[in-house]
C-alpha cells in the first residue's frame, strides 16, 4: 500500500465484504477513527479525472500514519529475525520473566515468535476494540484466550506490532493487572507515540515515528 488512495480503496473493499469499521481498522492497521473516515471517503463521488498526481489529505480527515510491515510479516524468516531483535530489547528485564503476552491480531504471531526467543510462555489478549462496531467502546472488555498461558502472578512482557495512540497497550497493561500478573515491559515493531513508558511500564520499540510539521 502506497498512499491514502490505496487504503481508501481497501476500506472499500472490506466495507463491501461486510466487515465493521473495527474489523477495517485491524486489517489496515490504522486508528477506529481512521478506518471510519476512509470508510466515509470510499463512499464519496470519484474526484475529477485531471486532480493532482499525488494524492493530497484533505482537510478535516484524522492526523495518523499508516505503517506497513508486510514485507516483515508474509515471511517467517524475517519475522524471525525482527522477533530477536525485539526479544533483544527486553533482555535488560532480566531472565525470570517465563511469559510473554501477544496482543491480538497483528502482535499474536510477533509474541510467539519473541516468546520462542526468550523460551518464555505464551498468552494472547484480545482488546475491546475487537467487538467494537459503533457506540462507546468503554461499555466492552477484553479477553485472555483460554488456548494459551495463564496471567496470574506472573511478570511478563507484553508484545504488539505498533502503538498509534497508546490505548490498546494501555488496556492491555490494566487487564493484566486486573487479572492478577505483572506487566515488566513493552516492545512494539513501530511506536507512532515515542513513549517511554505507559502506566508506569516501560515502553520499546524498534521504530520511532516522530512527527515533525506545523506546530513544532
Ligand atoms: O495504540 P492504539 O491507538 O491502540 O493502536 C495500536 C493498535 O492498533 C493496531 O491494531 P489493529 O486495531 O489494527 O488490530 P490488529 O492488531 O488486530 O491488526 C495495532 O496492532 C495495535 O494493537
Amino acid at each position: 500500500m502506497k498512499n491514502v488512495d490505496d487504503l481508501i480503496e481497501s476500506a472499500a473493499e472490506l466495507a463491501a465484504r461486510g466487515l465493521s469499521k473495527g474489523e477495517i481498522a485491524d486489517e489496515l492497521n490504522v486508528s477506529r477513527e481512521t478506518a471510519s473516515w476512509l470508510v466515509e471517503r470510499s463512499g464519496t463521488t470519484p474526484e475529477p479525472q485531471d486532480r493532482p498526481a499525488e494524492p493530497t489529505v484533505p482537510a478535516g480527515s484524522p492526523q495518523d500514519i499508516h505503517v506497513d510491515w508486510s514485507a516483515i510479516g508474509r515471511d517467517s524468516k524475517r519475522m524471525r529475525y525482527i522477533a530477536a531483535a525485539m526479544g533483544d530489547l527486553l533482555a535488560k528485564h532480566g531472565e525470570d520473566v517465563d511469559l510473554t503476552v501477544g496482543i491480538e491480531k497483528a502482535g499474536g504471531p510477533v509474541a510467539t515468535l519473541v516468546a520462542r526467543e526468550l523460551e518464555t510462555d505464551l498468552a494472547t489478549y484480545t482488546p475491546a476494540k475487537h467487538q467494537w462496531e459503533e457506540g462507546d467502546i468503554e461499555d466492552l472488555g477484553g479477553t485472555f484466550s483460554r488456548n494459551f498461558a495463564g496471567i496470574r502472578d506472573r511478570e511478563c512482557y507484553i508484545v504488539d506490532d505498533t502503538i498509534t495512540s497508546g490505548t490498546t497497550m494501555r488496556e492491555t497493561i490494566e487487564a493484566i493487572r486486573a487479572d492478577g500478573g505483572e506487566p515488566l515491559a513493552c516492545v512494539v515493531l513501530a511506536d507512532k507515540q515515542g513513549v517511554e513508558e505507559l502506566e508506569g511500564v516501560p515502553v520499546y520499540s524498534l521504530l520511532q515515528v516522530i512527527s515533525v510539521g506545523k506546530g513544532d
